[in-house]
């Protein structure tokens, strides 16, 4: 349903195993998978019956109108496998057009139901109900402006969101910024000297710029396989303690090498390229992040935004920088949006993207608040170093002035 909504993607499509989004009255595919499976009339009852079971009468209604469809198509055959029934959809389907105003489609498809089972006297009292209700305000008994999306995982920055998502990566051309360009970089550092690094500056303002092929085959597999035994479920920081939320779906470890470990080795990398100290506890642990199907982290600020937040533990200040690494590619899906700076950057296999959190005077800076898309298809893996305000006194200048 996450993937539904944030792609635009139509349940229809969907059901014949095709990722369609409708521009401009037409059906356009998103994604062309090189096999399309379709889903049985008791694949739809069970995402229908989710939404049902949390009163999310939007997406159960349309999950569930498939549902009845194949369900009635099948000539009522009867599969071992499958939880649901005609009957079971028929009755959750009419019970959530009720709920969404349908009266008219509520007391159709409840006497359809009746069909099937003439003795249920809760359906009968219901048709009873539906019947009154249409008799004394006929103008409630057809829903007048079509279904409407839940506001229940409101975002303020929805839309943008979205949009920036949909597009699975859109970021400012040079003509636009004449400013933003590439280029083979060295930080000034004699050992990246006779192999610089591929920089694409991405924006100026906040400052975000991805180093192409920063990391290699090997070194992904090693990182993925270390992270492997201590993936758990991802948390985040609510007022000082650590804990799951629905905006941040994946599984993530920490991992602690040493300077000979493929780890340790990334960390001089990252340090070169940055100039930055990224030696604990001026640099976090590495965190591996694994999304599967529809993970994401809604938008959100890398760097603390309150004193209590746990991120001060190490005392080390605020997290200054992200760098994070793209250990993995993605079918489709899975891009980071920069929401307030209006662009996304699609998965880039072995890049990795580098931003300031914060201005030079210490104050987080509001325009770096980003998200990691939902996984539509594929199995998505990054690493993340957070880099901290201490140890870089004499790397990164200090300023007062806001602006900078
Ligand atoms: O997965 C992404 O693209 C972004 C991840 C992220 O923002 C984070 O882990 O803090
Ligand atoms: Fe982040």
């Amino acid at each position: 349903m996450r993937l539904q909504d944030v792609y635009a993607l139509q349940v229809p499509s969907l059901v014949k195993g095709r990722f369609q989004r409708v521009t401009n009255g037409k059906p356009i595919d998103i994604y062309l998978p090189a096999v399309s499976v379709p889903l049985s009339g008791d694949d739809c009852f069970l995402v229908g019956k989710v939404a049902y079971e949390q009163e999310d009468y939007y997406h159960s209604v349309q999950w569930l109108e498939e549902s009845v469809r194949l369900f009635r198509g099948t000539g009522r055959e009867w599969s071992p496998e499958n939880e649901g029934t005609l009957e079971d959809a028929l009755d959750h389907l009419a019970f959530s057009h009720f709920k969404t105003g349908n009266i008219s489609s509520a007391l159709s498809l409840s006497q359809e139901l009746l069909h099937h089972d003439p003795m249920n006297g809760r359906v009968l009292q219901n048709v009873e109900k539906y019947e009154k209700l249409l008799v004394t305000s006929p103008a409630k008994s057809v829903r007048g402006s079509g279904l409407k999306r839940p506001t229940s995982t409101y975002l303020r920055t929805r839309d943008t969101y979205e949009r920036l998502c949909q597009t699975q990566g859109s970021q400012p051309m040079h003509f636009e910024n004449p400013r933003l360009f590439c280029d083979y970089f060295t930080n000034g550092n004699p050992g990246l000297l006779l192999l610089p690094v591929r920089r694409e500056v991405l924006s100026l303002q906040p400052y975000v710029v991805l180093y192409h092929n920063f990391i290699n085959d090997a070194e992904a597999e090693d990182i993925k396989g270390l992270a492997h035994t201590g993936l758990r479920r991802s948390v985040v920081a609510t007022g000082v303690k650590q804990e799951t939320a629905e905006y941040r779906i994946s599984k993530s470890a920490w991992l602690n090498g040493s300077a000979q470990s493929t780890v340790g080795k990334l960390d001089q990398k990252i340090s070169r390229l940055t100039g930055l100290n990224v030696k604990h506890p001026y640099g976090e642990y590495l965190q591996v992040v694994n999304y599967g199907i529809g993970g994401h982290y809604e938008p959100h600020f890398d760097h603390a935004t309150s004193p209590s937040s746990p991120v001060y533990k190490l005392k080390t200040g605020n997290r200054v920088a992200t760098f994070m690494i793209y250990l993995s590619s993605v079918e489709a899906g899975g891009s980071t949006a920069f929401i307030y700076a209006n662009f996304s950057v699609p998965v880039v296999e072995k890049a990795a993207i580098f931003w300031w959190n914060l201005h030079r005077n210490g104050q987080g800076d509001v325009d770096t608040l980003h998200a990691g898309c939902p996984v539509l298809i594929g199995d998505k893996w990054v690493a993340n170093k957070w880099i901290h305000e201490y140890g870089q006194e004499f790397q990164h200048r200090c300023s007062l002035n806001p602006e900078e």
